[in-house]
Order: structure tokens, then C-alpha cells, then sequence
């Protein structure tokens, strides 16, 4: 059973200096219930195909078919309005999804120990408040795919080390695709392993020889060992001052 199919997808942007042909024919599925993660170099398309498969953005042709409801990517902040407080926030989302905004909200408040700032407005929270809202609001609601574009979890100290195990048990309970260049997050948090290089995706029962092609394609990442530091912190700093609401 396959929660994601993709098949004959091509994507090309047109940018002021011409044309960006991203994929061309791209076949994909993502098992049910596992968690996929994709490695790719810069400009490798993985944001891309992570929006392809949101919706966010369509296909200029082939398809891509969703069995069950898929999140909007971890820590986004565009589903949110900076003026309403938390929990009108989490009350509007989870409605738009069909899903109980109080149990998302109870979720939340106690998770990132938001204490009375549940019902103040986003715009007063800390960047710490903050980074905490937006990561236990993305796994508040009981989405069939969870969606993952680079920052899978987050916070400092003890919460973010709280995240990492939030993320293990969604894990065992829906499909997770995530992005990431971190060889470590995949060896954490993937069942399958997936590189996306030149238009395709190649994909990996053994966690190892997806790593082994992504090092191959990008040498930076050689030296990296199960001992090295984890460096997702960087990719989850782009989320902290991100303004709230769509995109323009
Ligand atoms: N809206 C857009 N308009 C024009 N070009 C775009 C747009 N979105 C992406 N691209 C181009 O498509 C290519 C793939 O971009 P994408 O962001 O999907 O790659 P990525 O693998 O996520 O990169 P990174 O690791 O740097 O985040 C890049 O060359 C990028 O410049």
C-alpha cells in the first residue's frame, strides 16, 4: 500500500535568466507507514519535489496521488496569522484540516509548556516561544503524511531533544518524508533511504548505500561520521524569522 505515488512528474521554472528544468520524468512511490529520507545536493530539487507532493505547487505534467491527509511541511509558518493567539490559530488549522482544534491546542500547550501565551497573540512570542509553537503545532494533528522539508524537529535543551522523540513515535504511527544534506539525520529517523540526484530518485532499503551515493555526488560531506556533531541545527534556523502568514 503506497501513501505517495508520483509518476511522469515534470517541473520546469521560469526565472528571469531563463528556463530551470527540474524534473523532467519522475516516477516515485513512498510506502505507508514508512519514513523516507532525502538527501540531495544543493539545488538537487528536494524542496521541489517536497511542495510537488504537498500540493503546493502542481506539475507541469504527470501526476501525484495522495492516500491520506498530508501536513503542511514541519514548522511552516504560513498557515498561521501573527495578530490571532495560538490557540485560535491551532482552532482555525485544525478545522481547515477536519480535525478537534481543542485536543491540537491542549497538545500544544502542554508539549511546549506555553502556559498562558496559548492565548496571546504570535507576533508576542519569543523566538524560543516560537520555535516551540511552530514544532509541536506541526505534530498536533493526526495527519496520515507528515511532510518535512529540512528542519524535521527543533527548539533547544531538553524540548528539543523532547521533539526528536515525538518525531519516533509519529513515526510509528504515519508515513514521514523529509528532506535533508545531513547523512546522521537519515541514519536517525529514515527506514528508507533516498537521494535525489539529476531529476531522480533513487531510493534504498539499506539506510548505508544511500549515504554511499549522496557522498559520492557531494565530496563536502565525506568526512562526516556517525560521531560528528548533527548540523540540522542550521537548517532549522531559517524557520525563526520567518513571517507568519502566505507567502507573497
Ligand atoms: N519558484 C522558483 N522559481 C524559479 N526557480 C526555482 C523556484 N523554485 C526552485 N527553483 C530552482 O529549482 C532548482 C531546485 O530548487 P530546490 O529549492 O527544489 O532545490 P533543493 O534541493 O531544495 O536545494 P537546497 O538544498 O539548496 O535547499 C534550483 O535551481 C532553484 O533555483
Amino acid at each position: 500500500m503506497m501513501a505517495v505515488e508520483i509518476s511522469g512528474v515534470a517541473k520546469t521554472f521560469r526565472a528571469s535568466h531563463g528556463p530551470r528544468r527540474v524534473f523532467e520524468h519522475l516516477d516515485a512511490t513512498f510506502p505507508r507507514g514508512a519514513s523516507v529520507g532525502i538527501l540531495g545536493v544543493r539545488n538537487a530539487g528536494k524542496s521541489t519535489l517536497l511542495r510537488l507532493i504537498g500540493g503546493s505547487i502542481l506539475p507541469d505534467h504527470g501526476k501525484v496521488r495522495r492516500h491520506g491527509s498530508v501536513s503542511p511541511p514541519v514548522a511552516t509558518t504560513q498557515a498561521y496569522h501573527a495578530a490571532l493567539t495560538g490557540r485560535e490559530n491551532l482552532h482555525f488549522v485544525a478545522r481547515v484540516n477536519g480535525f478537534d482544534g481543542d485536543a491540537a491546542a491542549r497538545f500544544v500547550a502542554c508539549f511546549a509548556q506555553m502556559g498562558e501565551a496559548i492565548d496571546q497573540p504570535l507576533s508576542s512570542y519569543t523566538r524560543e516561544r516560537r520555535s516551540r509553537f511552530l514544532f509541536a503545532a506541526s505534530y498536533a494533528l493526526p495527519f496520515d503524511i507528515y511532510l518535512a522539508d529540512e528542519a524535521l524537529f527543533g527548539g533547544t535543551g531538553v524540548f528539543r531533544e523532547r521533539c526528536a522523540e515525538l518525531v519516533q513515535a509519529r513515526r510509528t504511527q504515519a508515513t514521514l518524508i523529509f528532506t535533508t544534506r545531513s547523512p546522521q539525520m537519515l541514519r536517525r529517523f529514515a527506514d528508507i533511504g533516498a537521494v535525489l540526484h539529476e531529476g531522480r530518485l533513487h531510493m534504498f532499503e539499506r539506510i548505508g548505500d544511500a549515504i554511499r551515493l549522496f557522498r559520492s555526488l557531494d565530496p563536502g560531506t565525506a568526512s562526516d561520521t556517525d560521531s560528528a556533531p548533527e548540523d540540522e541545527e542550521d537548517e532549522e534556523e531559517r524557520f525563526a524569522d520567518e513571517p507568519f502568514g502566505p507567502s507573497a
